[in-house]
């Protein structure tokens, strides 16, 4: 089966990166994926002045919003670093979150995609044919968490002999 998912408000809406779970990653805490994930943007760059901004936005719409404005230069290895940024923050997401682990948990080996319109990098795109690297992230980060479990639940195991 395929899951798709877009809006925090829409069935798995906690998948998207706006979805209200913190994170507490490299010494600082932020209020979603997208606050620190358009923050890392500018990491390095002459326009790191714009990341405590980004850092205190009311929502994950204004911090993206920030973060998406053309006229700011950013780090100059972002697209090579921005697929692993991405990751670590989402993996943090559902090692800090018991409850959406279980919704990550339940959706066994479906597809995820997010549904995004107009992304055809993060999501699939109107025309549904993006390479949807949200989507693999939460595959691979869901896939981590099982081996996690199995390592914890043989540990113990081992322990209780
Ligand atoms: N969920 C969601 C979006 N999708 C998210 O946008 C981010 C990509 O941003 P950028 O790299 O700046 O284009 C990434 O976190 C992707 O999952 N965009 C939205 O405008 N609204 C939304 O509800």
């Amino acid at each position: 089966m395929t899951i798709y998912f877009y809006k925090v408000w829409q069935p798995y809406g906690c998948f998207s990166n706006f979805s209200p779970h913190g994170i507490y990653i490299q010494g600082s805490y932020w209020p979603t994926v997208e606050h620190y994930y358009q923050a890392q943007k500018f990491v390095g760059s002459i326009d790191a002045v714009i990341i405590p901004i980004i850092h205190t936005a009311e929502t994950p719409e204004e911090a993206a919003a920030l973060g998406r404005c053309s006229t700011r230069q950013l780090r100059s290895d972002w697209e090579l670093v921005k697929t692993q940024v991405m990751r670590e923050a989402v993996l943090k997401k559902f090692l800090t979150h018991a409850e959406i682990r279980e919704i990550l948990l339940t959706t066994g080996d479906d597809l995820l995609v997010e549904n995004s319109p107009t992304d055809y990098f993060w999501g699939c795109g109107a025309r549904k044919t993006g390479q949807n690297h949200l989507g693999k992230i939460l595959m691979s980060v869901r896939e981590e968490i099982r081996q996690l479990r199995l390592s914890a639940v043989i540990s113990a195991e081992v322990l209780s002999e």
